[in-house]
């Protein structure tokens, strides 16, 4: 189990841009929370990972969704990720209705599976895609405004370039 938080990097390539992402794995454990809620300030994407063979993760999602609403930052780019995909046999959540909830919450999904690496090079592929994108737009948007803080206020699109699925 992770204890507080666990760092790595990643860079991937996209249209030729090199993007280096910045991975802060937090710990799910209640005893961590208050450690936890400190790193979602500045986070510019979520990556929100339940376990399909695990019904009571997929319950548990509307918790961590307020935590979200609480401590992130408005224009956080989320990605709802069911894991253990390599566990078929075993699923409890099915996929559609995993689909269904992502979509009435703005959150792209994705399902993987860690032990097979199966989708994951894909997830970090979208959720840099994505951020390029988002960051390309509050570029154009703030030469257009003038007063408006770099991501301030910026609405969340997941229309365009990426094919996320
Ligand atoms: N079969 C299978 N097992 C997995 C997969 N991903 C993780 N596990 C197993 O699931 C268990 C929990 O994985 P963790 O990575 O510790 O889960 P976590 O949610 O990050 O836990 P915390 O770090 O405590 O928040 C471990 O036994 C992993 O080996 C997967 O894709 N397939």
């Amino acid at each position: 189990a992770t204890i507080g938080v666990d760092f790595m990097i990643k860079t991937v390539e996209i249209k030729g841009e090199k993007v280096k992402l910045q991975i802060w794995d937090t710990a799910g454990q209640e005893r961590f929370r208050s450690i936890t809620q400190s790193y979602y300030r500045s986070a510019n994407a979520l990556i929100l990972t339940y376990d399909i063979t695990c019904e009571d993760s997929f319950r548990c999602l509307p918790e961590w969704l307020r935590e979200i609403e609480q401590y992130a930052n408005t224009t956080v780019v989320t990605i709802l990720v069911g894991n253990k995909i390599d566990l078929a046999e075993k699923r409890e959540v099915l996929r559609q209705r995993a689909e269904e909830f992502a979509d009435s919450q703005s959150m792209l999904y994705l399902e993987t599976s860690a032990k097979e690496s199966d989708n994951v090079e894909k997830l970090f592929l979208d959720l840099a895609c994505k951020l390029i994108r988002e960051a390309k737009r509050n570029t154009l948007d703030n030469n257009d405004t003038a007063h408006s803080m770099p991501g301030e206020g910026k609405a969340i699109s997941y229309l365009g370039c990426c094919n996320t699925n």
